[in-house]
C-alpha cells in the first residue's frame, strides 16, 4: 500500500524538475527505540521534517542526539519504532536498503584496495550491467567533477586521503541517487584538508543538483555547507534553519552554546517602547535591544550576543543608541587575526570578545584593565522569547 505523505510544501530549493513538488526526503511522527537489555531507549523521540530537493541539509549536533539514527532511517538501515519514511513522496518505511536509491559516504572510504579509481567507480555500474560506453561517459564526467581526472589507473594506497575521499564521492554520485548521505565524512582529514573539502564538498553538491544529507558534529563544518541544518539534541530538533539564522538568532540556551560562542547575560525588562527594549542588569548598566510589545516590564529575560559583535574601548565610550557594559580582562589570547579577550563583567557572567587585529599593537588592552563593551541593539538576542 502506497500512503501519501501528510505534506508536501517546502521553502527549501528544488533541483531535478522530474521529482519537483515532493521533498527529496520526509519524516512524518518518527520514532525511534532501540532495544537494550529489554529495555527501549529513545535515540529519536518525534521528528516531523522535510528535506527539499537537491538541498544541502546537514544534521549537526553532540554525541548521542541521534544524527546517526536519523540517517539510517532514511538509508533504511534502520527502520522506525512509530512514524514514517517518504522519499520523493513514496513510503518506503519497510523497503530495503538497496530498493532505495540513496547512497552514503562514511568517515572510512571503504574503497576496493586491489581496484584503480576507474574500476571503483564503474563497479556498481557494471553489476548492474550498464552499457561500457555509458560507463565511460558517466565515470569520467563524475571523475571531472571531484578533480581526479587524469587519476583513474591509480590504486588507492597511492593516493592522499583528501583523494581517496574524492574517489568514494564519485562512487557514491555516478549512479546519480535520489540522495547522498553524508556520516562525518571528513573526520579523518586534518584540518587545512578538511576546510578544503568543504568547500570542494559544497561546490560537487551544486553541480551534481543530488540532495545531501550530512552528519555532523562540527558547527563550522554545518554552518560552512549548508543550505539548512537541523541542531538535534536528546532525540528532537531543537532548532532548524539556515546557518546565518542558527548563528545569529539561536532559540535556546543550548544552540546559542553549541553553535559557535555566545555570550549570555541575565537582565529584567525595565520597558518596551517602539519595538526597542531596555533590559537593566542590575549593575546600573543596560542592553538595548528589538523587543516586542508583548514583553511585559519587570520580566527577566536572558540575552545572548555574539563575540565578534562586541567593540572593546579602553576609556568609557559616549555611546548613546547602543548597550554598554563595563568589566576587568581576565584572558587575552593573540590568534593572528584577532585578539580575543575574556572580560568578567561588572553585571555578573564572562563575555568572550573578538577584536580584529586591524589596529596598532599599543591598542591592545591588558590583563586586569578596566574596559568597556558596547554593542548595537540588533546584535542582542534574546534567547526563549
Ligand atoms: N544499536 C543500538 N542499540 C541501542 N542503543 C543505540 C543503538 N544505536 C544507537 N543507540 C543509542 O541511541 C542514541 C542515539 O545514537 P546515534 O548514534 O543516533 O547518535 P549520534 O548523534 O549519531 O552520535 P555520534 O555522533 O556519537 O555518532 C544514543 O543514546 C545511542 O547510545
Amino acid at each position: 500500500m502506497t500512503t501519501s505523505p501528510p505534506h508536501h510544501a517546502t521553502s527549501a530549493p528544488t533541483g531535478d524538475g522530474q521529482r519537483a513538488g515532493h521533498p527529496a526526503i520526509e519524516f512524518a511522527g518518527v520514532r525511534k527505540d532501540y532495544l537494550s537489555h529489554g529495555e527501549a531507549v529513545p535515540a529519536v523521540k518525534s521528528l516531523d521534517l522535510a528535506i527539499g530537493q537537491g538541498e544541502f541539509f546537514s544534521l549537526l549536533g553532540p554525541s548521542g542526539c541521534g544524527k546517526t539514527t536519523t540517517m539510517r532511517m532514511i538509508a533504511g538501515f534502520e527502520e522506525p519504532t512509530a512514524g514514517k519514511v517518504f522519499l520523493d513522496g513514496q513510503d518506503v518505511t519497510g523497503v530495503a536498503p538497496n530498493k532505495r536509491d540513496v547512497n552514503m559516504v562514511f568517515q572510512s572510504y571503504a574503497l576496493f584496495p586491489h581496484l584503480n579509481v576507474l574500476q571503483n567507480v564503474a563497479f556498481g555500474l557494471e553489476r548492474k550491467k550498464v552499457a561500457k560506453s555509458e560507463i565511460r561517459r558517466r565515470v569520467g564526467e563524475i571523475l571531472e567533477i571531484v578533480s581526479l581526472t587524469g587519476m583513474e589507473k591509480r590504486q588507492p594506497k597511492e593516493m592522499s586521503g583528501g583523494q581517496q575521499q574524492r574517489v568514494a564521492l564519485a562512487r557514491a554520485l555516478v549512479n546519480h541517487p535520489r540522495a547522498l548521505l553524508l556520516d562525518e565524512p571528513l573526520g579523518a582529514l586534518d584540518l587545512k584538508l578538511r576546510q578544503q573539502m568543504q568547500v570542494e564538498l559544497k561546490r560537487i553538491q551544486r553541480e551534481v543538483g543530488i540532495t545531501f544529507v550530512y552528519v555532523t558534529h562540527d558547527q563550522g563544518e554545518a554552518l560552512t555547507m549548508s543550505d539548512r541544518i537541523a541542531v538535534m539534541n536528546g532525540g528532537l530538533i531543537e532548532q532548524l534553519g539556515s546557518p546565518r539564522a542558527i548563528y545569529e538568532r539561536p532559540a535556546s540556551r543550548f544552540v546559542a552554546g553549541f553553535i559557535g560562542t555566545s555570550n549570555l547575560i541575565d537582565g529584567q525588562v525595565s520597558w518596551v517602547e517602539n519595538g526597542l527594549g531596555v533590559i537593566d542588569l542590575g549593575s546600573g548598566e543596560r542592553v538595548l535591544m528589538p523587543l516586542p510589545a508583548s514583553v511585559a516590564a519587570g520580566r527577566a529575560i536572558e540575552v545572548s550576543v555574539r563575540p565578534e559583535k562586541i567593540d572593546l574601548h579602553r576609556s568609557a565610550p559616549h555611546a548613546p543608541g547602543l548597550s554598554v557594559v563595563s568589566g576587568t580582562v581576565s584572558e587575552v589570547v593573540y590568534h593572528g587575526t584577532s585578539t580575543n579577550y575574556t572580560v568578567a563583567t561588572t553585571a555578573g557572567s564572562d563575555f568572550v570578545v573578538f577584536d580584529q587585529n586591524a589596529h596598532d599593537a599599543e591598542d591592545v588592552a591588558s590583563r586586569g584593565e578596566r574596559v568597556f563593551l558596547t554593542w548595537a541593539p540588533q546584535h542582542s538576542y534574546p534567547i526563549g522569547v
